[in-house]
């Protein structure tokens, strides 16, 4: 199954899947040869992932792949301002879904800091992140319907900043002003540094979004369209 419905630019790649599990499985699939060529050439590797409802079932597809996981180290492209043990919490999900199984020795940097402030919390979790091998191997992404991705959110106070391909941050404090909580979110400069990019997306509304953010080219309004070009490979399905 294509994307038949949207056209892409020719430098991104697109697959189409049947349904989630079977998208799942391939981006697993993917993601897991990718890391393992990682570990091959430089002994390490470096998967950054997003969290929201989608990667459920990817997750778990992955966390059965065989690789030497000890050697990865697994980051988030954001967070919600709230501590692991939150519903919410990305890191918590990343928990239950990913280091869990053969997956389990994944070293995991989160984002989630205690801090007084949101602002805070952010410069926190950047000194965090210097602990991140770079360049990222993979980064998986996913995307709201209002055309945000990681947290990167229309109408944040930090947005422009974050979008700055020179933004001295690799971590910006967030606001969604659409959902809950205050956001943690990398920074485009950090995202873009990944060799490779999927981005993983389900349903017509989606579509529908994809196809609205590929008409412009203000990345503030539709921050998606600040990561839809080469490497960037679509995973699509119903
Ligand atoms: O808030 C978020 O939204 C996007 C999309 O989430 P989904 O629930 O529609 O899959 C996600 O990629 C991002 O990491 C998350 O924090």
């Amino acid at each position: 199954m294509a994307i038949y419905t949207v056209e892409l630019p020719p430098d991104v790649v697109a697959h189409g899947l049947a349904d989630a599990e079977r998208l799942a499985a391939a981006m697993a699939q993917q993601v897991a040869e990718v890391l393992r060529a990682a570990i091959d050439a430089h002994g390490r590797a470096s998967l950054v992932v997003s969290g929201g409802r989608s990667p459920v079932a990817f997750f778990e597809r992955l966390a059965e792949q065989a690789l030497e996981w000890e050697r990865v180290t697994v980051a988030l492209a954001d967070e919600r301002w709230v501590p692991l043990g939150h519903p919410d919490s990305n890191a918590g999900l990343v928990q239950r879904h990913l280091l869990c199984g053969r997956a389990a020795p994944a070293r995991f940097l989160g984002l989630y800091q205690p801090a007084e402030s949101l602002e805070a919390a952010a410069q926190l979790a950047d000194a965090a992140l210097a602990e991140l091998p770079l360049p990222i191997d993979v980064l998986v992404l996913g995307m709201g319907e209002d055309g945000h991705t990681a947290s990167l959110f229309p109408g944040s106070p930090n947005l422009a900043a974050a979008l700055e391909p020179e933004c001295p941050h690799r971590c910006l404090a967030m606001l969604a002003p659409s959902v809950p909580h205050q956001r943690l979110t990398l920074t485009l400069p950090l995202l873009a540094s990944a060799r490779l990019s999927l981005l993983q997306i389900q349903g017509e509304a989606k579509l529908a979004t994809l196809r609205a953010a590929l008409a412009g080219e203000d990345a503030r309004q539709m921050p998606i369209r600040a990561f839809l070009h080469s490497p960037l490979e679509i995973y699509w399905c119903p």
